[in-house]
Order: C-alpha cells, then structure tokens, then sequence
C-alpha cells in the first residue's frame, strides 16, 4: 500500500472513528521501513497538529458540503504542499486524486484534484479575524479555547501555549531508581539529561519501548512535569498512600521508587482493564509495596475507614489540555461543554479523599491540563469548604518553559485535630 494511502486510513480511524493515534501508529506501522514510518507519521500528525490551518486554505474554494473522508484527504494533501517542502505538489495531488478515485466510485477525483489545484495556483490564504481568531486559525485550535485562555492566563501566555502545541515533543523516561540509577543508564549514550526533574533523561532517538532498559523496567516512559507530582508528594518508607485515579500507574511507580518498596500504597482506579495496566507496569518496574483496588473514588469512604491514610495522590481525570503537543486529536475534539462532568468527578474525588485522609495528613491533587476552573478555582472551592486544608504549594509547569507537558500541582495538609 502507497505511503499516502495508508496515513489517509489512519487518519479516518483517528478523526472520524476516534482511534487514539500514538496507539494507532504504533500497532499499524509494523512492517513499514524507517523512511516511510517517518513519512507517514509525519503526515498524520502534521496533519491533526494543523487541522485547522490547513482547511482554512481550501474551504473557502468550494461551497458544497464535502463528506468528511473527502475533506481528510485534502487536509492531508494540503498538508504535505505547505509543509513538507521535499515532494512537489503534482506528486501530492495525483496521489489524492488516485485515492479519491478508489472511494464512492471515483465520484470526488475531479472535485478533489479541482481544489488542490486552486490551492496550488493561489498559494497560502492571509488569514481574517480579530487576535484570537488570527491565533487560533493559525495554530489550529478552536477558538473558544483561545478566549478562555486568553482570559485566563493572559495573551502572550496564550501564544506561548498555542505555538508549543505545534512541537515535537520530547520522548523523556523516569530513571526506576529500584532498578537502576543515572550514572548506569548515561553509559549507554541514549540519552540526555533532563531540565526538571532529578529522574528525567531525554531518549534521543527511536523506540524507547524497544530498549532493553525499558524491558527490564530500569525506565518507564514518563513525562518530566509529570515526574514533578510524585516529588512533591515525597511519600517516605512509613508511609501508607493512596493514589486514587492510579492507572496507568507512571506516578504510582514512581512513588513506590521513593518509598524504597517499602510501607504501603493502594493503587485504585474505576475501570478494571486500566488497574491491570497498573500491575503490569508495576511487575515490569519491580514495585512490590502496592495493592490495588477497583473502585470509584468518588465513593472511596465507603471503601476506606476514615483519617486512614498519611499521604494521598489525586492525579484527577481532566480535559488533558497540557498533553496538546503528544494528543493532537484532543484539539479537534475539544468542546467547552467537556470540562462540566469533569469538573463535577474533581470535586467528588477531592471531598471523599479528604475523608479517609489522616489529620496532619498531605496530599497532592494534580491534573495535566490547563484550565483554572479545573485546577486553582477547583481548589479555591476545596479549600473554602474544608477550612482545616491549608494549601503548602500550588504550581502551575507550563508546557513550554521545559517543554515537557503542562501539569498544575497543588500540595495540601489537613491540620491536626
Ligand atoms: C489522569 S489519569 C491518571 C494517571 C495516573 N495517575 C498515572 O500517573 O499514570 C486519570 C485516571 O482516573 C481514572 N478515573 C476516572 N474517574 C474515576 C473515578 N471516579 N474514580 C477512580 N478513578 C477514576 C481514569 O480511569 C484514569 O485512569
């Protein structure tokens, strides 16, 4: 199958059936070499990265409604013509053409190869709207979560956070300190050292899956901001913990390597098929200290006497709006109306986790996403209903500063009695 081909079906199953795309590409990309792994990864995530600013080049063009595959495929070819400089346009728009010509009976090859060919001829559109549609168009988010932003942290921080989203990330690891330990892995000159956290290093190139390291679990893949929140925890040898929301279980490992394997966590999660990810990554780093429960920790009182726990990890559920740069589908999705149930889940969680938490007790409620109203206005409201949670620290890691992702980490104690 054509290279272009292939990227044009996994981008229907990724925006028109909602398949996760870094799991997609991973299982679908066996058998292909190198180059055109490359090529096709590079098209399909070019492509979700600038949905917006790539169908704003043509959509103007016609007036018909386009079906949704049709539209994909010129998103794609448009794609490869403003942004991959090495292949030159008719190559592009004959391959679009022959695969239009394969769907709904070669009905769209000549509307397809009509527009690619205006788009050819006229060249990138300047694109029309006040700041926040002129940014939004351009670093293809919706535009409503441009506003929010922008009221919420402010414009140049909004920028900042739009133009990051167009990034290749970084592939960054957790050193298992159980396992292994900087100085061992820095040997194999796979890596570099990473800017924040003291158990970060950067895989500089291929599959960290593939690596031995990461089959003998002396690394798991973890971002470096995510790494931030079991630090800041700190949970020690005497320690019982919970970690409520735990799977897949990067920070539910990462724990267990401060606590040395010793004293107790319980792992919990509402869905059974993520706690056994849980155990599985935990076999793989060799963490012995964790039990694991089913359960929805909106009801964890009902699980758990009360003041049971020292230390407690809500590394709640949210819209995952600091993990643009590694999802990119979640900007074509996201609706401003995802956030209410969310929001709603939060709160719940944070009002039972108080319940079973030890007076002189800590703990740290985490999202990776970048919206106030599920992050410092979620704790405002926390706070104001348990005057006896005092807050210790409350950080806000941008995903561009360290260009990790964006996470926000709120350290709190419950007084003694
Ligand atoms: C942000 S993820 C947690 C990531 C995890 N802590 C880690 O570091 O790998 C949120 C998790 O919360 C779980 N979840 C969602 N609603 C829940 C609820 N009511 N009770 C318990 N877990 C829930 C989801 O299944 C998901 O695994």
């Amino acid at each position: 199958m054509s290279v272009r081909k292939k990227a044009f079906e996994l981008l229907i199953e990724i925006a028109i059936h909602g398949k996760y795309s870094n799991l997609l590409l991973k299982k679908e990309l066996v058998g292909f070499d190198d180059r055109d792994k490359a090529l096709i990864s590079n098209i399909v995530y070019g492509t979700l990265q600038n949905y917006r600013y790539i169908n704003y080049q043509w959509k103007d063009y016609t007036e018909k409604p386009v079906k949704r595959e049709i539209k994909l495929l010129l998103d794609m070819s448009v794609y490869q013509m403003f942004f991959l400089d090495r292949i030159p346009d008719f190559a592009i728009i004959d391959d679009a053409v022959e695969i239009a010509k394969g769907k709904y009976e070669g009905k769209y090859a000549g509307f397809v190869n009509a527009i690619l060919r205006q788009v050819q001829r006229k060249g990138k559109r300047t694109i029309e709207g006040d700041d926040f549609e002129e940014l939004a168009i351009r670093t293809s988010f919706p535009t409503w979560i441009v506003r929010m932003w922008a009221k919420q942290y402010g414009m140049e921080t909004t920028i900042q956070l739009c133009e990051d989203s167009l990034h290749i990330p970084n592939q960054t690891v957790r050193i298992n300190t159980i396992k292994s330990s900087k100085e061992e892995l820095m040997q194999s000159n796979q890596y570099t050292e990473g800017k924040l956290s003291p158990v970060a290093l950067y895989f500089k190139k291929g599959s960290i899956a593939a690596t031995e390291d990461f089959k003998y679990g002396r690394t798991s893949v973890q971002d470096e901001a995510s790494q931030m929140v079991a630090l800041t925890l700190n949970p020690t040898e005497d320690d019982v913990v919970l970690d409520m929301c735990s799977a897949p279980g990067s920070k539910t490992g990462h724990m267990a390597a401060l606590m040395k394997n010793r004293g107790k966590i319980i792992a919990t999660d509402i869905h059974p098929h993520r706690l056994e990810l849980v155990k599985a990554t935990m076999r793989r780093l060799g963490c012995i200290n964790v039990d694991y429960q089913v359960m929805d920790a909106t009801k964890a009182s009902e699980h758990f006497e009360t003041n049971r726990f020292d230390k407690i990890l809500v590394d709640a559920p949210c819209s995952g709006y600091g993990t643009l740069k590694r999802k990119n589908e979640i900007k074509m999705f996201m609706e401003p109306e995802d956030m209410d149930g969310i929001i709603k889940t939060q709160k719940g969680i944070l009002a039972q986790a108080y319940i079973v938490l030890k007076p002189g007790g800590e703990m740290v409620y985490s999202t990776c996403t970048l919206n106030k109203k599920e992050n410092e206005l979620q704790i405002k409201s926390f706070i104001e209903a348990h005057p006896d949670m005092e807050i210790l620290s409350e950080e806000t890691i941008f995903p561009f500063t360290y260009d990790s992702d964006g996470f926000f980490i709120c350290k709190m104690r419950k007084m003694e009695e």
